[in-house]
This record gives structure tokens, sequence and C-alpha cells, in this order.
């Protein structure tokens, strides 16, 4: 990584539209137990800017979006649209969502209309003004088509179209683009950005969470990132280019490089990588959800690139076509397992990664085992329950009910469902999915 951005400090932005003061979030796992998703958040968000919020999946992002519009309430702390505290949705802001949330009984007019009749708007401006959006947006032909006969692409432009027809002064968007194809999604992000700068909306501030750091940079005035576990916001980086914003740009780039550098400091990264000793709490502990193929993938494509064990994470993005997000779901495993570590933009291996990366299958299914029972609590758990256990069984429920104790029931699943898979790999234990059940192997691994 050679070249660094260096944030200039001229943001033209107006007065604070949007600002959350001291907000915490917990919520109650089924079991009862508190946590902390959201960790003292201070956040403004001012006339004139995109602000961009990143951060690893879990971390906390559609929850504080959530906390912002006033779906949700914050456990503690407040938030404020242009001084007036929000305790509920209140016209003035919009939100737009990564899974488009249409009705599929309402055709696009109608569901462009339902975010007025919310506000009690009378029917005849309704359909006037919902026809000006869906006429903005791109839509013009559509409007009695079912969302069921639209692409991708078009389903969002009516979750824009619905957005926009409240003209909204702020706009939340959630991943609005990752669930679309390359070209779309670029499509859409173009005529937004053009919407925006010709002022073809009143929208005067937007907050986008994002995934993808190219979409943060492209689009955004600033960049925050939230930590994991609790989520915290650890940076903010002001982009100050030119728009149209072009990627081959080394100022780009390097703005790009300086987003992927902050997201792997040792807070960005995947909390729990940190909690080595078995003790009953780190059981909490959620697992980045890599497959082990994906993990040996990596570390062998690191150790035979031309650096040989070091690599540039954005090159590698590239290369693998992947999202960056995703790149970091298997860079924060192979860190879990202390197989490599992530600083500065770049991965490094350690020497353990290297040892990996050149042994036969049956060398790395042991190295694999120890690393496993030394650096993640839930299968050395795992394996100690089964070990004392006369018929060296047990059911999946029983751990799943465990981890409940410590984090909501999907990412208990998510979490169990990947230590199962890693510990098969190492030969640690089996796993019978018809039944849902494990066991130690037959030769006691
Ligand atoms: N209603 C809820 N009850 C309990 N836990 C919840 C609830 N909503 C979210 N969580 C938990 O809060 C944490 C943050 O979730 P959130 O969806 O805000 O993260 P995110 O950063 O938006 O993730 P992603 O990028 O994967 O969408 C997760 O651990 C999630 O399981």
């Amino acid at each position: 990584m050679a070249t660094t951005f260096t944030p200039k400090t001229t943001a033209s932005v107006g007065k604070v539209i949007l600002s959350a003061r001291n907000l915490h979030k917990i919520f109650k796992t089924p079991e009862g137990n508190d946590l902390l998703v959201l960790d003292t958040i201070n956040l403004d968000l001012a006339e004139g800017e995109i602000v961009a919020l990143l951060g690893r999946s879990g971390s906390g992002k559609s929850t504080l979006l959530r906390c912002l519009i006033g779906l949700i309430s914050p456990s503690s702390g407040e938030v404020r649209y242009r001084n007036r505290l929000v305790t509920g949705p209140m016209p003035g802001m919009a939100m737009v969502f990564q899974s488009f949330a249409l009705f599929p009984w309402l055709t696009v007019l109608e569901n462009v209309e339902l975010g007025l009749e919310m506000q009690g708007v009378p029917e005849g401006e309704r359909r006037r003004r919902a026809l000006g959006a869906i006429d903005l947006i791109g839509l013009d032909g559509f409007e009695s088509a079912y969302p069921k006969e639209l692409s991708g692409g078009m389903r969002q432009r009516v979750g824009f179209a619905r957005a926009l027809v409240t003209n909204p002064d702020v706009l939340l968007m959630d991943e609005p683009f990752s669930a679309l194809d390359v070209l779309t999604a670029e499509n859409l992000r173009a005529e937004l950005l053009d919407l925006w700068e010709e002022r073809r909306i009143p929208t005067r501030a937007i907050l986008m969470v994002t995934h993808n750091i190219d979409e943060a940079v492209l689009m955004a005035d600033r960049v925050l990132i939230l930590s994991s576990n609790p989520g915290r916001i650890i940076s903010s980086q002001q982009i100050d280019l030119p728009r149209p914003r072009d990627r081959n740009d080394p100022a780009f780039l390097a703005a790009v490089e300086t987003i992927y550098r902050a997201m792997t400091t040792p807070e960005a990264a995947f909390a729990g990588a940190a909690a080595v000793e078995i003790d009953h709490a780190s059981l909490g502990m959620r697992l980045p959800e890599a497959e082990v193929a994906q993990i040996i993938g990596l570390i062998e494509r690191v150790e035979a690139g031309p650096d040989r064990g070091r690599d540039d994470l954005p090159a590698l993005v590239a290369e693998m076509q992947l999202d960056a997000d995703d790149l970091f779901v298997i860079t924060d495993a192979a860190e879990l397992l202390g197989f490599a570590q992530t600083r500065e933009g770049d991965i490094t291996l350690l020497p353990e990664g290297v040892k990996l990366a050149r042994s036969d299958i049956q060398e790395r299914k042991v190295i694999f085992a120890e690393h496993l029972m030394n650096r993640v609590p839930l299968v050395a758990h795992i394996r100690r329950v089964l070990a004392t256990r006369p018929d060296h069984r047990a059911p999946r429920e029983r751990f799943l009910t465990e981890l409940e104790d410590f984090m909501g029931a999907e990412e208990a699943a998510r979490t169990l469902d990947t230590a199962i898979e890693w510990g098969r790999y190492a030969e640690l234990f089996e796993y019978d999915a018809r039944e849902g059940r494990l066991r130690l192997p037959e030769n006691g691994g």
C-alpha cells in the first residue's frame, strides 16, 4: 500500500439535520440476556452531505438506521431530526430497504402511493405525486404492473419512488444496491447521484448503509466505520473528490485504500478474534461464517502470490471478484484461527498459515484441529461435552440453546453451523444432519 489518501478538511456541508447523541441499543436474547449492539453512538448528518456507513455483517448498521428513522427506540440516548426528538416515524425522513419491501398484491402505482397514504395525503394529490415520482425514477409505463412482473432493478426503482414520493428531507438507505446485479446497481447509483446533484429531489442529506467500500467512496462525502460487538463509530473519513468520480483516478484508489486500512484495524475486525481463553463467557463469540475451503483457498492464494505470504486486500478483492465484505468474512476467520493477520489493508500469513499452506491434506486437518481447540472455545466445548457423555453424542439443539444465551437465534444458528463445519473438517466430531446430532468420531478423533 504505497499511496496514502490525505483527507481534506473542506466539507461544503451546512447545518446538522439529523443527530444521534449517546445512543445505545440493547437487545434481549431469547434467554433474557442483554446484547449490547450499539454503544455510545454520536453522529451528525448535515445538510448537503451523503454519508456512508460501513461495518462488518452484524455490526449493527441496520439497527442504527432503524433507530435514526424512529422504527425502533434506542435503549438510551436520543435521536433528533431538525432538533425535534425522534420517537417514531416522522414526515421528512424516508427509507429505502435492501429487500425492496414491496407489497406483491399492489401495483407499482399503489405501492408508491402507500407512502403518502400513511401520511394522510388526499387521493387526488397522492396519485399526482406518485405519478411524478414514477416518472422521476424511470418507471413510467409500469404503473399498473405488479412487483412479480418486474426485474430486481425495476423493483428497487419502486422502492426508491416510494421513498422519494414523500419528498424526504433525509433519505436513509439500507444497502439499496446490494441485491442488484453489477450493471443495474451502477445504473441506479448514477441516476440517484444525478437527481441529488441536479437538485431534482428535495432531499438535503443521505445516509446509506453499505457493505461495498467502492460504492462508499463513489457516492459519499464522508464514510463512517462501525466496529462489531458492540457497534461503535471508530472512524470518519472525508471523501473530497469531485463528482462524477472516476474509479481509476489515483485519488479515488487512495481513498479506497484508506478505507481498507480503517476496516482492518483490530477494532474494526471481527470482535472476538482476541478472545482465545476457553471460558464460559467466550462461548458467546460469534464466528465469521467462512467455509474451510474458502479459508484454506485464501491462505494458499496468499502464500503462492507474488509477495509470498503477503497481499493487498483491494487487489485480492479485484482478482477474486468478491465483495470486500465477503473477503473480510474469510480474512476474519483466518485471523481468528491464528493463520493470518490483516493490518493496514494488507493480509500477512503467520508462520502457522504458511505451514498450513505447505501441508498435505492430512497434516492440514491436524493443524486445523489444533487451532480450533486452542482458539475457538465453542468447538472445544462441543468436544468436551461429547467426550463426557456415555454415548458420545449430543443433539445440535443442546448447543444452540446454550448459544442463544449470548446472541440472537439466527446469529446462534449461524455460529453453531460454522463451528460444526470447521470441527467436521478437522475430524473433531461428526454430524448427522438428518438427526441433528453431533458425535465423537468412532476412533475418538
Ligand atoms: N430484534 C432483534 N432482537 C435481537 N437481536 C437483534 C435484533 N435485531 C438485530 N439483532 C442483532 O443485532 C446485531 C446487529 O444486527 P444488524 O442487523 O443491525 O447488523 P448489520 O450490521 O446491519 O448486519 P448486516 O450487514 O448483516 O445486515 C446482530 O447480532 C443481530 O443478531
